[in-house]
């Protein structure tokens, strides 16, 4: 297993498999990639896969862009598949309706549906597209075919934060994981209008949630706290997200990223990170040659907040 300078291991990849997206959220960091050259091939994504998991990589998660726009993204899930123990994608879930049962049959896991309110007009605000309805089917196909399902909440002040209860009542009745997540930007942004006026600390939310859950686990990245909320619908699960500043978050860091582009990328917030793997893919390189390539950006880790 592969080991940062700072004593993190790296146990998990996510891999970025495109810059586009069908629908346009005003606050997305799109994982912290700028460039958009030439996407990765499905045979070069299994290839950079099969080398990370030989390293000890035993979780990947699917992301983007929007991941399902790819026409490929089935043939991705089936080559990668093999390599890994837990496989996820993290989608808008405006596809999910058509593509569930291929996504599941190719073998992926489980999915993360991003959620931010259950109001039409609401939605269109924030992402640009009247889909709603779409996303919602979405939701309800995944819920049925994959376990768990996650909906990421972002939480943002005067926006969507009267919704948290109903989404975490909405979470309990459809059998999904509630994450509440926090709006997130590098340092030279925390002084833009858009995170002045939109960011919304978790952390007296869960000050609450510590009062009332009837159970609270731990995970091992990230050390975030899940919440067992007792509701009408029964007990929902909440995971809080609280990157900014938490010098925790970072100590617990157990990913490494690949961008669209085929660069590995050490950190979603850093800009100065990349290490090119697909060249060398290209260029005929040896097995050999990607591992020193994946233990160079390894060296390079830190952690953001510390
Ligand atoms: N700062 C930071 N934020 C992250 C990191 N990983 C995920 N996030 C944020 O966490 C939120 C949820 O991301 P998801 O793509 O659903 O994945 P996840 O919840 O981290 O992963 P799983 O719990 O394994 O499904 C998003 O807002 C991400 O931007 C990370 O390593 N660093
Ligand atoms: C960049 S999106 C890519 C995957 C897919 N298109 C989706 O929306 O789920 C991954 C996750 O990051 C979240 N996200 C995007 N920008 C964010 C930001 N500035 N702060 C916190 N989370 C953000 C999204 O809400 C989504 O849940
Ligand atoms: S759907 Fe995902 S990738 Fe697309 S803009 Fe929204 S958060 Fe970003
Ligand atoms: S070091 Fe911190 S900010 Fe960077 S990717 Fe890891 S958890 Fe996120």
């Amino acid at each position: 297993m592969l080991v940062d300078r700072f004593g993190r291991p790296v146990t998990n990849l996510r891999i970025s498999l495109t810059h586009e997206c069908n629908l346009n959220c005003f606050y997305c960091h799109r994982e912290g990639q700028t460039l958009n050259f030439q996407e990765m091939s499905p045979e070069e994504i299994e290839r950079i896969v099969r080398i990370a998991s030989k390293l000890g990589v035993k979780k990947v998660k699917l992301t983007g862009g929007e991941p399902t726009v790819r026409e490929d993204i089935v043939e991705i899930v089936r080559r990668i598949r093999p390599y890994v123990v837990d496989l996820s994608m993290t989608t808008n879930g405006t596809t999910m309706n058509i593509l569930g049962e291929a996504l599941k049959d190719a073998g992926l896991d489980r999915v993360n549906i991003s959620l931010d309110t259950l109001d039409r007009n609401k939605y269109k605000e924030i992402t640009g597209f009247d889909v709603l309805p779409q996303v919602i089917k979405g939701i309800k196909k995944a819920v049925r075919l994959f376990s768990p399902v996650k909906l990421n909440m972002v939480v943002m002040k005067g926006l969507n934060d009267d919704e948290i209860w109903d989404m975490v009542d909405y979470a309990a009745q459809n059998n999904a994981v509630l994450q509440l997540i926090e709006i997130e930007v590098p340092r030279e942004m925390e002084n833009s209008w858009f995170f002045k006026k939109y960011f919304y600390p978790l952390k007296p939310l869960e000050e609450e949630f510590q009062k009332i859950a009837i159970e609270t686990k731990e995970r091992r990245m990230h050390r975030r706290k899940k919440y067992f909320i007792p509701t009408k619908y029964g007990t929902a699960e909440v995971e809080i997200v609280r990157s900014m500043h938490n010098t925790v978050f970072c100590a617990n860091c157990t990913r490494i990223r690949l961008t669209s582009s085929g660069h590995l990328k050490t950190c979603l917030l850093r800009k100065d990170d990349l290490v090119d793997i697909v060249t060398p893919i290209r260029n005929g390189a040896s097995d050999e040659e990607l591992i020193e390539i994946f233990k160079k950006a390894i060296l390079m880790r830190e952690p953001y907040w510390k």
